[in-house]
């Protein structure tokens, strides 16, 4: 394991503990192991430096004492911060992007994904590189087929261009998979199947579900999908075709999770993966809901799905992991159900309730809700399909469309 240092710099940040937590677990998932945390509470990064000189000065001499070997930062810098902090610390610097796109790459098995990874990269690099005076070509070396791009063409220049033609080039192998995933997925589609995606941070035990699903439904084409404990162990969406007992089909899918700060072009460069999150008719947002962090968890994912464009998909909120919390489990409450995916008496609740949901309509109800439960009122816009909001003097009179699960839970605001 390659020892490092991580460092994060405290502003108004909330969460920044979190942060720095994850930011830990990342490294380790990447085969490093953190000898020192350090931080510092600033307003704003230094522009030059990211850090303030006087930690620029303990880092090093941190790094001197426990023999790192690496500074791994929170934020993404920028090329001369990266540049003057390597300077100064003695310390090869990696940034938070930069580690996520090393996680993903080494665990890019599919072509897809490789291709994905890489174009992600590439464009992370793009920006950063470096120019320096004494990278200018010689002209009269140049010579061959570099020539006639221009003379005094700098190396920098060349190696911009081979990047953004390398791009172009991943580009186009990746729209000819996504061709034939198309034409899966728009068959799938015309079979007129309902389907039904998981989602949530990663580790969160979505891969577990769909194994527990395919035992439990006990489906002809069940090939189990790879679980492990482990940051971003799935990469690529695996689709199965399941049947309910009453024989109903419906297709399931599982992809890759999600993590704070995810790089934007990872997001973009996978959305030919996500492709299946963005036309599921159903969410099941996994939660480990073991960790201590789970709030901040269901943010993340929340604010990557709206990254894609998902927003409006009706969601069955899953609980995980309630085996090592010692709490009640199974127990379902409106469309959120508290779990295990090791328990089969869970994934069968769980296969219950996402029936309901898949397969009876919904109906269209007028309720009452005063302004003291207002929390209901919040509750059911999450929940259900609010069609109508009318404020009276003393409450509001909302028309909805409920999912028949949710009907009892919200049968004591009826009006009519
Ligand atoms: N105790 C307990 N562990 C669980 C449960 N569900 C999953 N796990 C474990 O949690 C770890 C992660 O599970 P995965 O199913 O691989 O998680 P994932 O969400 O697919 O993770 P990525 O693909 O890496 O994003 C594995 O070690 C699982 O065995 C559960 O209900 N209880
Ligand atoms: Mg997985």
């Amino acid at each position: 394991m390659i020892p490092v240092i991580i460092a994060g710099i405290e502003n108004q940040q909330t969460n920044f503990d979190y942060l720095m937590e994850e930011l830990a677990e990342l490294a380790y998932a990447n085969g490093m192991q953190v000898v020192a945390d350090v931080r510092q509470k600033l307003q704003r990064p230094v522009a030059a430096t990211y850090l303030g000189k006087g930690k620029i000065q303990e880092l090093y001499r941190i790094g001197q004492a426990k023999e790192a070997a690496v500074l791994l930062l929170n934020d993404e810098l920028s090329p001369t911060q990266i540049r003057n902090l390597e300077k100064e610390t003695n310390l090869d610097v990696l940034d938070r992007t930069e580690l996520i796109l090393e996680i993903f790459s080494s665990r890019a098995r599919t072509k897809e994904a490789q291709l994905q990874v890489e174009i992600a990269r590439l464009k992370y690099k793009l920006p950063r590189l470096r120019t320096s005076s004494h990278e200018k070509l010689d002209q009269q070396s140049s010579g061959g087929s570099l020539a006639n791009r221009g003379a005094g063409e700098t190396k920098l220049e060349i190696n911009r261009r081979t990047i953004q033609k390398r791009i172009a080039q991943l580009s186009r192998e990746l729209k000819n998979i996504d061709k034939e995933q198309l034409i899966k997925s728009s068959s799938r589609r015309e079979s007129g199947l309902p389907s039904v995606a998981l989602v949530g941070y990663t580790n969160s035990g979505k891969s577990t579900t769909m194994n527990g699903l395919l035992h439990f439904l006990n489906s002809p084409d069940a090939k189990e999908v790879l679980t492990k404990d482990m940051l971003f162990a799935t990469l690529d969406t695996s689709v199965r075709k399941l049947h309910f007992k009453d024989n109903r089909e419906f297709l399931l899918s599982d992809t890759v999770g999600f993590v704070s700060k995810l790089p934007h072009n990872l997001v973009k460069a996978f959305q030919s993966t996500l492709a299946e999150v963005k036309n599921a008719d159903l969410l099941l947002h996994v939660v480990d809901i073991s960790d201590e962090h789970s709030a901040e968890m269901i943010k993340i994912t929340t604010e990557t799905l709206k990254q894609l464009g998902v927003e409006n998909t009706p969601m069955i909120y899953a609980f995980n992991k309630a085996d090592k919390t010692g709490g009640d489990y199974p127990v379902i409450e409106g469309l959120q159900i508290t779990y295990s995916a090791r328990d089969e008496e869970s994934i069968s609740a769980l296969a219950d309730l996402m029936k309901q949901v898949l397969f009876k309509d919904y109906k269209t109800h007028k309720y009452f809700i005063s302004y003291e439960q207002g929390r209901y009122l919040e509750k059911l816009n999450k929940l259900a399909r609010v069609t109508k909001t009318d404020y009276t003097e003393k409450g509001t009179v909302i028309t909805a469309e409920v999912a028949p699960v949710q009907e009892e839970y919200f049968s004591r605001f009826l009006t009519e």
